[in-house]
C-alpha cells in the first residue's frame, strides 16, 4: 500500500479540487437523505388519514403536495451535487492520470538503451497505459466512492439509530456479509480480467506482426497457417472471455440477494415490532426501506473499492520500479561547450552487458577537427559500437574517449548529442511527413534549409517526384520509401542539423555507386570544419578519407590513408581488389 503514497504529491497538488469535492458530495448526501424521510412522512399522513386521525382531504393533500415538492426539489438538488462531485473528483483523477502519464514518459526518455534492452516495449507500453488507468481508478472513482459511503454511513447510521434502534440492528447486519462478497467477486473478476488481457495482448501482437509482415506471409503462401495460429489464439481469448462473464454474472444476482434478505429483514422485524406497538408508524418502516436500498449500493463498494486499491498498489509497483531506475548515463555538468570536434580513442574497451560480448578490445585512434575518418571492416567487428559509444549511447568500460582533448563523461551530456549529427544504419523515420522528418535534425529549419539538406544528400529530386513533395507522409498510413531513399531522408535530417560532428553508420548501403560518389562529393564539400567518421563495407564511400581505420574482432588491425593501405598486404587491399574485379566484371 505504501506503494500508493507517490501519489500523494499530486492529492496535494490538486487539493483545493478535492476538498471542494467531499464538501460537494457531503451537500449530495445530505439532499439524498430528504427522500426517504419524506416518503416516510407521507405513508404516515396516509396511515393517519386511513386510520381516522385526520379528516381533511385538503389537510391531506397539501401535507402530500408540500413533501412531493420537497423530494423533488432535493432530489433534483442531489442530483445536481452528485453531477458536481464527479465533475470534481474524477476530473482531478484524469489530471493525475494524465500527470502520471507524462511523469513516467519522461522517464522513459531520460533512462539509457540498456535500460530498454532489459524490458520489453509491451512492458513499457503497459506501465504507461494499463497501469496508470488503474491507479487512476484508485485517485477516481474508489476515492469518490470511499467518501461518499463514509459520509452516508455517519449521516444516515446514528439518524437510523435515533428512529429504531434494534431495526437499525437487524438492518444493517448484512451488510457486512455483502461487503466481503462483493470483494470476493471483484478480486476474483480482477484475477480473471488479468488473464483475459493477457490473451488481448498476445492476440494483437499476433495480428500486428502478421499485418507487418503480410509481405513475407503472402510470398510464401502461409495465410493457411497464420490463419490457424489465429484461430488457435483467438479461441484460447474466448475461453477467458467466457471465464471471465460467469465470474461477473454473479455480481447483480448477489446484490440483488442480499438487497432482497435486507428488505425482507425490514419487513418482517419491522412488522413485529409495528404489531407489538414498539414502531410507531408504518412511515417508520417505509423509510428503513428507502435507506436500506440507499446503502446497499455503497456498502458493496467498500468490497470493490478494497479490490481496486489493492490492483492501483500493484500498478503503483509496477510504475515506481520504473520510477526509481536511475540512468546509467548521467549528465555531469550543465555549463555549456564549445565542442570543435577533434575526438580520441585511448584503450578502449567496450563489452556488452546483456550479450557479454566484448565488443571493442584497446580500441585508439584520432581524428583532428574538420578531418574526415573512415571505419572499414567485417560485420561484427565493432564498427557501429564505436559511434554508438561516441554519443555516450553507452559508457565505456575501460579507456577513454575524448572530444577536444575532454573525457566526454564529464561533458553536458546534452551539447554533446547536440553537437553530434547521427545517421544509424536502420534509417528510421516517424510516421509523419517528410519535411518533419528532416525538421527532426533541428527543429526550426527553414523550407530553404530543408531542401538544401535534401539536395545534398541526393534525394531532393526523388521527393520532388511525390504528388505531395515534402508533405508526403510516410509509414503506416503513408508511402513506404525505398531503402536507399529512407537512408539519404535520414542523412538529410543530419545535415540540416549542423552539427560540428556527423557520424555515418553504413548509411550509404542501399544507394548505387554514382548517388554515393553525389553524396560524398556533397558531403566533402559540406563538411570542411566539421569532423566525419564514415563507416563502410564499401572502398569507393573511404577512399578519399583523411585517414582510415580498419576493425577485426573489436581490434584495430590496420590503420593508414587509401594509398597507404593499397601498399600494404592486408584486410583493406584484399577488399579493394574484390570490389575492384566485381566492378570490372
Ligand atoms: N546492442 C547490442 N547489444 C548486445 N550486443 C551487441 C549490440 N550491438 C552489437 N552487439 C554485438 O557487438 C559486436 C559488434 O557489433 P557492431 O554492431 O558494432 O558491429 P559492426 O562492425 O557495426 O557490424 P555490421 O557491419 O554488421 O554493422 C557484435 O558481435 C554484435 O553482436
Amino acid at each position: 500500500m505504501k506503494e500508493l503514497k507517490h501519489l500523494n504529491k499530486y492529492f496535494y497538488k490538486y487539493k483545493w479540487h478535492l476538498i471542494g469535492g467531499i464538501f460537494i458530495t457531503i451537500i449530495a448526501r445530505v439532499f439524498a437523505l430528504v427522500t426517504p424521510r419524506y416518503i416516510g412522512e407521507s405513508t404516515s399522513a396516509i396511515e393517519r388519514w386511513v386510520n381516522g386521525e385526520v379528516t381533511s382531504e385538503a389537510a391531506l393533500r397539501s401535507e402530500l403536495m408540500t413533501n412531493i415538492l420537497i423530494i423533488l426539489g432535493a432530489t433534483l438538488l442531489a442530483g445536481l451535487f452528485t453531477f458536481l462531485m464527479r465533475q470534481a473528483i474524477i476530473v482531478v483523477s484524469r489530471h493525475i492520470e494524465y500527470d502520471l502519464k507524462n511523469e513516467v514518459f519522461q522517464k522513459y526518455q531520460e533512462l539509457s538503451l540498456n535500460f530498454y534492452k532489459k524490458n520489453r516495449t509491451g512492458d513499457l507500453m503497459n506501465r504507461i497505459s494499463e497501469d496508470v488507468s488503474k491507479v487512476r481508478m484508485y485517485a477516481g472513482p474508489a476515492f469518490m466512492y470511499s467518501i461518499q459511503t463514509g459520509i452516508l454511513f455517519i449521516v444516515v447510521i446514528p439518524y437510523m439509530f435515533l428512529q429504531a434502534p434494534e431495526l437499525t440492528l437487524y438492518v444493517i447486519a448484512p451488510l457486512p456479509i455483502l461487503s466481503f462478497a462483493i470483494y470476493k467477486l471483484s478480486v476474483a473478476i480482477n484475477k480473471k480480467s488479468t488473464i483475459v488481457q493477457q490473451y488481448l495482448s498476445k492476440l494483437n501482437t499476433f495480428t500486428q506482426e502478421s499485418f507487418s509482415g503480410i509481405s513475407v506471409i503472402k510470398s510464401y503462401g502461409l495465410e493457411p497457417q497464420t490463419g490457424a495460429s489465429f484461430v488457435t489464439l483467438s479461441n484460447e481469448n474466448k475461453e477467458k472471455n467466457i471465464d471471465l462473464v460467469k465470474v461477473q454474472a454473479f455480481f447483480f444476482p448477489l446484490m440483488v440477494l442480499l438487497i432482497g434478505a435486507s428488505n425482507i429483514l425490514v419487513i418482517y422485524i419491522g412488522g413485529k415490532k409495528f404489531i407489538s406497538g414498539e414502531i410507531a408508524e408504518l412511515g417508520i418502516i417505509v423509510e428503513f426501506l428507502l435507506y436500506v436500498n440507499m446503502l446497499t449500493w455503497p456498502v458493496a463498494t467498500v468490497g470493490w473499492v478494497t479490490s481496486i486499491v489493492q490492483q492501483a498498489a500493484a500498478s503503483q509497483k509496477r510504475i515506481n520500479e520504473f520510477l526509481k531506475e536511475v540512468p546509467q548515463i548521467q549528465n555531469p555538468s550543465t555549463t555549456p561547450e564549445d565542442v570543435q570536434g577533434s575526438i580520441a580513442f585511448k584503450n578502449v574497451t567496450f563489452t556488452y552487458e546483456d550479450t557479454n560480448i566484448t565488443a571493442l578490445k584497446n580500441v585508439g585512434f584520432e581524428v583532428e577537427s574538420g578531418e574526415t575518418l573512415a571505419i572499414i571492416g567485417k560485420t561484427g567487428s565493432g564498427k557501429s559500437t564505436i559511434l554508438e559509444l561516441i554519443g555516450r549511447l553507452y559508457d565505456v568500460e575501460q579507456g577513454e574517449i575524448s572530444i577536444d582533448g575532454k573525457d566526454i563523461k564529464t561533458m553536458n551530456l546534452k551539447e554533446l548529442r547536440e553537437s553530434i549529427g547521427y545517421v544509424p544504419q536502420d534509417a528510421f523515420l516517424f510516421s509523419d511527413s517528410i519535411r518533419n522528418n528532416i525538421k527532426f535534425g533541428k527543429a526550426d529549419a527553414t523550407d530553404e534549409e530543408i531542401i538544401t539538406a535534401a539536395k545534398n544528400a541526393a534525394v531532393h529530386r526523388n521527393i520532388e517526384g511525390f504528388s505531395k513533395g515534402y508533405d508526403t507522409v510516410l509509414g503506416e498510413r503513408g508511402i513506404t520509401l525505398s531503402g536507399g531513399q529512407k537512408q539519404r531522408v535520414s542523412i538529410a535530417r543530419a545535415i540540416v542539423h549542423d552539427p560540428k560532428i556527423l557520424l555515418f553508420d553504413d548509411s550509404l548501403s542501399a544507394v548505387d555507386t554514382e548517388t554515393e560518389e553525389e553524396i560524398l562529393n556533397n558531403l566533402f564539400r559540406i563538411s570542411k570544419n566539421k569532423t566525419t567518421i564514415i563507416v563502410s563495407h564499401r572502398i569507393s564511400s573511404v577512399k578519399n578519407a583523411d585517414k582510415i581505420i580498419i576493425l577485426e574482432d573489436g581490434q584495430v588491425v590496420q590503420r593508414g590513408t587509401h594509398q597507404q593501405l593499397l601498399n600494404t598486404e592486408g584486410y583493406y587491399r584484399e577488399l579493394y581488389l574484390k570490389q575492384l574485379s566485381e566492378k570490372e566484371m
